[in-house]
């Protein structure tokens, strides 16, 4: 087709006696030519694709159930477009589809049914009433070759292997003190670091995380430091495209770190200095963990993965204050009233909680409004199931979507503004009382729903409200004005397909609210070395 095409053209340019320029002619226009051909081949190849597609989609369902409404893909590869990778695109993407397809839907990726839930009553229902039914693991980007699904309890399958680390880390994780007087601790420090160097405040916030999180985890926080390398190269290797060596060596890096830390653990603790920690417990199987029995290697791969989570997942919220507060500052003086009539010259300890409902509103608004898993942690599940008429099957890949769910109209009015008032009013739909209880974290679905719901609830709760209210006790937070207001925007909300959401630094100018204040942050630093960014 085309040689006849390009004797045609030949003819009507009457030949040429600039031979080059003819052919050059004559080769482009083969070119567009052959990618016509190429595209009319592949239209009819679409077409017939997506008529047998049809045909074979039908002939699949179970005689006597209904079809989820379905994204529209290709057949055989389904659809592996569409989510954007990052950013607020990815937010934005699902709410489109959510008010075109309802609150359950499905779209297939290359065979792989993923079934997306946007509302909380049906997520309840599938994940905590048929939990087992929806509980078994799914190889995440982040986690793919790094450390496998038998060595990691977010990545296990159920089971018994499952249950046996699940029972051991609940109980670690769930004694009386959970953060074992840690966490107050380091809130001091970190107020002295953030007013050493106020414009690294991000820095100062995930080195607070990784400290805090190894001293839970060994008793000693210079193995954050390992940590902290460790989390940022865990998200480089989640990044598709990443060298598999690269997954290799962060596999070896991790288990280096742990085993090292493990062992220290074990020197300490024959040399009578151990400190408390979820490592100790495990090599003394107090509180019941003979029950898990877990080998010193299985323990050192759970602690050291806990840590790693705790690090990440608790960075999030604390990062989303900062935002909270540049961009919703007439909330301040409300939370500091409260802080300092509860504490006075002091800061915020556990014992006060039941007495601070502003700062346990601003705690829970902040998770709620930037959901430190936005699209939740998919699951698999192990059998066919109904719901609703709708068939949904065995191997299919689920979705609660913690961003939809948390922006549910009925629920929450007003959901992509930041409003602590709508768990403190009786007027608003969240409202509980009595308020020495709520508004309260735990339970809350940012934790997740199924068998596999974070296990570092109590943790985090103990963290975050004594750490953002060691941080409000003490500064005010001020976004950027006029041009340079403009020019550094404070971020919305960013979303990335590696499970966790954290902001980026911007810039926030942060003071200490008084002289007083600041001098009471100034006295000691257990580490000086950390004061300023290395
Ligand atoms: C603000 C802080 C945190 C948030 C928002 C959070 C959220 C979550 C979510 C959404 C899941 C998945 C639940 C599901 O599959 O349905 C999860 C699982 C998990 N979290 Fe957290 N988490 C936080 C802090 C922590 C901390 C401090 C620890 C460490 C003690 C921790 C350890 C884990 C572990 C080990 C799992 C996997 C559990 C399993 O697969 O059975 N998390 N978390």
């Amino acid at each position: 087709m085309s040689q006849s095409i390009q004797a045609a053209q030949e003819e009507s340019y009457g030949g040429s006696d600039n031979a080059s320029g003819s052919a050059s002619l004559n080769a482009e226009t083969a070119a567009a030519l052959s990618l016509l051909d190429s595209r009319a081949v592949w239209a009819l190849g679409l077409l017939l694709a997506f008529v047998l597609g049809r045909v074979t989609q039908k002939q699949k369902l179970p005689a006597g159930f209904k079809r989820l409404p379905k994204l529209a893909g290709l057949p055989y590869i389904g659809r592996p477009w569409g989510v954007p990778m990052s950013g607020a695109d990815a937010a934005w993407y699902f709410s489109q589809l959510h008010k075109k397809y309802g609150p359950i839907y499905e779209s297939e990726v290359t065979g792989t049914t993923h079934i997306w839930i946007e509302n909380d009553k049906i997520a309840r229902e599938l994940l905590v009433h048929r939990g087992r039914k929806y509980g078994d693991g799914y190889e995440l980007p982040a986690g793919a070759g790094v450390l496998g699904g038998s060595e990691v309890l977010p990545l296990m399958g159920m089971g018994q292997e499952f249950w046996r680390h699940k029972d051991a880390l609940n109980r670690i994780a769930n004694v009386e003190d959970v953060s074992f007087g840690y966490s107050e601790l380091e809130n001091k420090d970190t107020l002295r670091r953030v007013l050493d160097s106020p414009k690294e405040w991000s820095q100062h916030i995930t080195t607070h995380c990784a400290r805090t999180a190894a001293r839970v985890a060994w008793g000693d926080a210079r193995h954050g430091t390992k940590l902290m390398e460790i989390v940022q190269d865990l998200s480089k290797a989640g990044s598709p495209g990443s060298p598999p060596r690269q997954e290799a060596d962060l596999r070896q890096q991790m288990k280096v770190a742990f085993f090292e830390a493990r062992d220290d653990v074990i020197a300490r603790t024959q040399a009578g200095t151990a400190e408390g920690s979820w490592m100790k417990l495990c090599l003394e199987k107090a509180g019941g963990l003979e029950k898990g029995n877990l080998s010193k290697q299985e323990a050192a791969l759970t602690v050291g993965t806990n840590a790693l989570i705790a690090i990440a997942a608790t960075g999030s919220p604390l990062h989303a204050f900062f935002t909270a507060m540049c961009s919703y500052s007439s909330w301040q003086p409300r939370l500091h009233e409260e802080l300092d009539r509860v504490c006075g010259d002091r800061l915020p300890r556990t014992a006060d909680l039941p007495h601070l409902p502003v700062l346990r509103a601003v705690v829970k608004e902040t998770l709620r409004w930037k959901q430190p898993m936005p699209l939740g942690l998919s699951r698999r599940t192990t059998e066919d199931d109904v719901y609703d008429g709708y068939y949904i099957p065995k191997g299919a890949v689920v979705h609660a979507n913690a961003y939809l769910i948390s922006r549910e109209s009925s629920k929450y009015p007003e959901a992509e503004e930041w409003r602590p008032e709508r768990w403190l009013e009786p007027s608003w739909p969240t409202y509980q009382e009595p308020l020495s209880e709520y508004p309260t974290i735990r339970g809350d679905a940012a934790f997740g729903y199924s068998t596999h719901a974070c296990p570092g609830i109590e943790l985090a709760a103990i963290e975050l409200y004594t750490t953002i209210g060691a941080i409000a006790w003490g500064y005010n937070f001020k976004r950027q004005e006029g041009r340079q207001g403009c020019e550094n925007a404070v971020p919305w909300y960013e979303t990335n397909p590696y499970v966790m959401n954290v902001s980026s630094q911007f810039p926030c100018t942060v003071t200490p609210r008084s002289a007083e204040k600041a001098r009471y942050m100034a006295g000691g630093c257990e580490d000086p070395s950390l004061l300023v960014k290395a």
